[in-house]
């Protein structure tokens, strides 16, 4: 019997507000000529996924979705409707072609005081409007990797407790943040393990993919060698020809053999 064929690896970008919104389409353009032709794309070894700026959402994803790249939302109300000056809630992200949301980034829990109780329910109301939350967990200061597994799982059990549905975690020790480089690869395997081996453990949460997010670039995939399922990129994805070069670290299938 074949061998089951591996899942394809995710990469996701957050363009954070670093672009403006022409700036944003066209690198949106521009990564839709990369995944209309690159053969990690079009053979389904990789799978891609952009969180743009709010106002970026509509028109970027008529760019990039033809092309087999999902969107997503940097942020989600933690209520569907009503009087929320600003927010943006989960059934519009829905309606407008949304198939992400992030919650709980470290700039978000820093600098708006967004703590557990509100990424916990920002990541409901993504499951709850059918979009797969981009949970981020990762500790605050460097620790060792033993330490901050045990840390970051007990984040995601308490901030996914109650909840069912495939979610991305994505792990992003914050130390590694905006940093020259990212955590290094035995520090990232041993906490995306951990969180694997507490996502198998939880069949409610099937379906579910553990990235790693904190200055990765080029190279630190094959450094990975499968341990974390996919990147999770921020300022190293401004140039496309970077996502490019991660593509070309991700094996194709071989074409079948001609008898
Ligand atoms: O959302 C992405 C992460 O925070 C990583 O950003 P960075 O690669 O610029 O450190």
């Amino acid at each position: 019997m074949p061998a089951p064929a591996p899942s394809p690896v995710l990469l996701g970008v957050s363009l954070k507000m670093y672009f403006g919104h022409h700036q944003t389409l066209n690198w949106s353009r521009r990564i839709a000529a990369l995944a209309e032709r690159h053969p990690a794309v079009t053979s389904g070894a990789a799978r891609l996924f952009v969180l743009p700026t709010f106002p970026a959402l509509v028109p970027a994803t008529g760019i990039l979705a033809p092309y087999g790249v999902a969107l997503g939302a940097q942020d989600i109300a933690t209520e569907d409707s009503g009087p929320y000056t600003g927010e943006v809630g989960g059934p519009v992200l829905k309606e407008i072609g949304c198939r992400y949301a992030e919650v709980g980034h470290a700039e978000r829990r820093r600098l708006y005081g967004e703590g557990d109780t509100v990424v916990a329910a920002k990541t409901a109301a993504a499951l709850r409007n059918g979009l797969t939350p981009v949970l981020c967990v990762g500790e605050r200061d460097a620790a060792d990797p033993a330490d901050a597994a045990s840390r970051t799982v007990a984040e995601a059990e308490r901030l996914l407790g109650g909840l069912s549905g495939a979610v991305v975690l994505a792990y992003e020790p914050q130390w590694a943040i905006g940093a020259p480089e990212p955590a290094s690869a035995d520090h990232i395997a041993t906490v995306c393990t951990a969180l694997r081996g507490w996502l198998d453990s939880h069949p409610r949460h099937a379906g579910s993919t553990v990235i790693y997010g904190g200055s990765a670039g080029p190279g630190l995939l094959t450094r990975l060698a499968g341990t974390a399922e996919g990147l999770f990129l921020g300022r190293f994805a401004h140039d496309p020809a970077n996502v490019g070069a991660i593509l070309d670290e991700i094996r194709s299938p071989a074409p079948a053999a001609v008898a």
